[in-house]
């Protein structure tokens, strides 16, 4: 049974979550009797699914792209995936007929190009009664449902990369609880929350949400080669200098995300009276790191309720 999992426009994103979606149903389905499913560890208010039929969970997969080049590099892709990897179709400049063939779309274009593809001859049609699930970055869900037909189901997801090893954050906009919509939830939260956290927020929270976690990894890198830079500068081989920066950066945000821990209590707790600790915080705080980090999330946010709008050049 499942349904056609469809991913229009299948580049960074789209081979994230779907390689992330993949490797999720192969480890379903090989069966570890203390295996503990993905989301018990979970804090409170993420969501997580009640059930697992086979109803809400995709049995195959399309993937499209425009360019045959991308077409190759998608196949490569997804033939190392493992053997449900090996079942994606890939479908080059045919996405009106993946559409029709799709009972979800996840639409995973840059924002600038979704007009030109929903409005392609027959993408209405096609679209007709299914669930459109949108990663586009400040395309609003107005902007969308204006340009499919009414019985489309329009939804936004805000993903981000770590989707693709299955430790991503999504933002999905909250649902209006109707039973005829209990099974679109369940498909959703079946995507999302099997490769990574999922939560439900309401839409006009999409441009800081795509800021914070949606851009947020590349900000993290920054921070994460910065550590390790300090550590090279003072002798470290660059490899290990790598290897404690992310570590150390994954450890302090599991004890945040794990064990509840305020990131304040985590910095006290490292900072002995007089010793090496507090130095180096005096000296990010002379250089203005809090605001400059919380600035970069407020100018990305801005720029991300840009990204739907006509450009003005
Ligand atoms: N990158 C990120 O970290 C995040 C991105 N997003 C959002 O996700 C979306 C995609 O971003 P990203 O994955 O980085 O972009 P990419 O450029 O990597 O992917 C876009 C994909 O769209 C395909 N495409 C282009 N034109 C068409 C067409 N006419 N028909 C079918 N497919 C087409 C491209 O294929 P081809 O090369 O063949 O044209 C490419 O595979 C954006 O809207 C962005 O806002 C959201 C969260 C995080
Ligand atoms: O930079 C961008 O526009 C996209 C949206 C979030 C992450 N990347």
């Amino acid at each position: 049974m499942g349904y056609t999992l469809c991913v229009l426009g299948c580049g960074t994103m789209g081979i994230a979550i779907l390689s992330g979606v993949l490797a999720s149903l192969e480890s379903k389905s090989s069966f570890h009797p203390h295996a503990q499913p993905k989301w018990e560890s979970h804090t409170p208010g993420t969501v997580t699914p009640q059930t697992l039929d086979d109803e809400s969970l995709p049995s195959r997969f399309i993937a499209c792209v425009s360019r045959e080049e991308s077409a190759k590099k998608l196949t490569a892709a997804f033939f190392n995936a493992g053997t449900l990897g090996r079942s994606v179709e890939i479908v080059c400049a045919n996405n009106v007929q993946a559409a029709r063939e799709s009972n979800v779309v996840i639409l995973c274009c840059k924002p600038q190009i979704a007009s030109m593809i929903l409005s392609e001859p027959g993408m209405k049609e096609a679209l007709a009664g299914k669930l459109l699930i949108s990663i586009l970055a400040g395309v609003t869900i107005a902007q969308l449902e204006a340009m499919v037909g009414p019985s489309t189901r329009v939804v936004r997801a805000m993903p981000n990369t770590p989707c693709k090893i299955r430790e991503g954050m999504t933002v999905v906009s909250t649902l209006a609880p109707s039973d005829a919509h209990e099974l679109e939830r369940e498909i959703i939260l079946n995507i999302f929350s099997s490769i990574g956290r999922c939560r439900f927020l309401e839409e006009k929270h999409f441009d800081a949400c795509t800021a914070l976690s949606g851009s947020g990894p590349a900000f993290a890198c920054i921070f994460l080669e910065a550590m390790a830079d300090g550590g090279v500068m003072m002798g470290l081989p660059r490899a290990e200098a790598l290897e404690l920066a992310a570590q150390t950066l994954q450890g302090a945000a599991r004890m945040t995300l794990q064990a509840g821990t305020h990131p304040a209590q985590l910095k006290d707790a490292v900072t002995t009276p007089g010793g090496c600790t507090i130095a180096g915080l005096l000296a990010m705080e002379d250089g203005r790191v809090r605001s400059t980090i919380a600035r970069a999330i407020q100018v990305a946010t801005e720029r991300a309720s840009e990204l739907g709008q006509p450009s003005k050049k």
